[in-house]
């Protein structure tokens, strides 16, 4: 149990945060995918992506971590062997989704585990595709343990049913790993870190609209990656800045890439005094800073249905600061918040409630009306990092404290989230 009081502080200084999840676990597996040395900076020490490094050590990749440097020594896809026990994804959706469709396509059987949380999450999104490829994944109800008998797979063109990067980022390596042309079509244009990073490792990839299209058995190399800041640990300290009074923050060196970006976006249509400043490009990812300050008049905006995979995991937060507004806020198109760490419509709507926000689950999304004052109360975080870093950040602004039990699941995406939040806190 963590007790959180705010006695008048507020958010202001400099900071940086943590480099990139997504980045983070796509350095290790293109780097295990290519021939020669990959040199990762500031990748991310989280339980999450330290279970993809995982991952690639059991299917024998010699793979070094100093800190937030880590080497990969990729001997290509020859370099992989079968593992000789499970591998286990612990609570990594991203692991899971991805190295799937890495492993379907290598002739070797592997065998995948994940904790409870990751157990209940639908892994039929990514079987679906790579049946189609021709893959032999043997799951009960599509959901982990799933049992990979990899290789022989034909290249496809798919359109994505959901909007999501894990599914197509799935669909785009075991195409990589195939022998034709796969193309994946995406209605609404999710992260594109892994097109992006492609290149980096001398992959081609050609992208059309929303189109994306991949030529199989290319040869990668290894390459140096340089991992941004992940916008959504900053997504926190943007929302703690935009409604705790008198706060001014800058966050430097985080990644600006305009399909992250969205909570930016939706936030200046409300009101917030947001800039940000694009400065270099690490890779093919832009990398800037941003600067925040109190933002007191916001006002309601309606997410659009194109804009959710934008901000996808920092809704929870919008809903926060949407309890800040005068009016009612609806937030819509969010089906796919049921399938993250825990159902995030219901933890965010019952976390909110608890904490005196008047918030309502509806079968679109929820609805917040906003403009009372949050009061402290006992938060049970669902074992869902994104849930207990956001009333972390609504502890700033209740009248009374928040006692937040099993803040520990934080260390999945954040591990240094509460000391990143004394340090800005004056
Ligand atoms: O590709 C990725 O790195 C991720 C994609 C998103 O999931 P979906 O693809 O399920 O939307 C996001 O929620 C997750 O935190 C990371
Ligand atoms: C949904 C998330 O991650 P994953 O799907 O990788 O578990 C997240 O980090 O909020």
């Amino acid at each position: 149990m963590k007790t959180l009081y705010n006695e008048g502080k507020r958010l202001v200084g400099t900071i940086e945060v943590p480099g990139d999840k997504s980045i983070s676990h796509r350095s290790i597996m293109l780097g295990s995918l290519a021939k020669g040395e990959t040199i990762v900076h500031n990748f991310l020490e989280s339980e999450d992506s330290l279970r993809t490094i995982n991952a690639f050590e059991k299917l024998g990749v010699k793979i070094q971590k100093n800190g937030t440097n880590v080497k990969v020594n990729g001997h290509g896809i020859n370099g992989l062997k079968q593992p000789d026990a499970p591998l286990n994804m612990g609570n990594s959706g991203t692991t899971v989704r991805l190295i799937c469709g890495i492993l379907s396509a290598l002739p070797m059987k592997t065998n995948l585990i994940g904790d409870d949380s990751l157990s209940k999450r639908p892994m039929g999104r990514v079987i679906e595709p790579l049946h189609k490829m021709g893959a032999n994944i043997v799951s009960q109800q599509n959901t982990l343990p799933m049992i990979i008998h990899g290789g022989g797979l034909q290249p496809i063109q798919y359109t994505l049913p959901v909007d999501s990067a894990q599914v197509k980022s799935a669909v785009l390596l075991a195409g990589l790993l195939t022998n034709g042309k796969t193309t994946v079509i995406e209605p609404n244009i999710t992260r594109d870190h892994t097109e992006r990073m492609l290149p980096l490792f001398g992959g081609t990839v050609y992208r059309d609209d929303q189109s994306i299209t991949i030529n199989g058995q290319q040869t990668l190399h290894g390459a140096t990656v340089h991992v941004p800041g992940d916008i959504s640990s900053a997504a926190f300290w943007i929302a703690g800045a935009v409604i705790v009074p008198n706060s001014d923050l800058i966050i430097e060196n985080v990644g600006l890439n305009p399909t992250r970006t969205g909570l930016i976006q939706v936030l200046k249509r409300m009101g917030a005094m947001i800039n940000s400043t694009i400065r270099r490009y690490e890779g093919d990812e832009p990398v800037g800073d941003l600067q925040i300050r109190y933002s007191p008049n916001l006002k309601a905006t309606e997410l659009k249905a194109d804009e959710v995979a934008t901000l996808v995991d920092e809704v929870p937060l919008l809903a926060l600061i949407a309890t800040q507004v005068n009016g009612s806020m609806e937030i819509n198109h969010i089906e796919e918040l049921k399938y993250k760490e825990s159902n995030r419509i219901k933890s965010t709507v019952e976390t909110l409630k608890k904490l005196g926000a008047q918030i309502e689950e509806t079968p679109q999304g929820m609805v917040i009306n906003g403009g009372n004052e949050l009061f402290g109360s006992e938060i049970d975080t669902y074992g869902d990092h994104r849930i207990a870093m956001m009333a972390s950040i609504a502890s700033l602004i209740t009248s009374s404290p928040v006692r937040l039990n099993n803040p520990d699941c934080i260390s999945i995406s954040y591990p240094g989230f509460f000391d990143e939040l004394n340090q800005i806190l004056k």
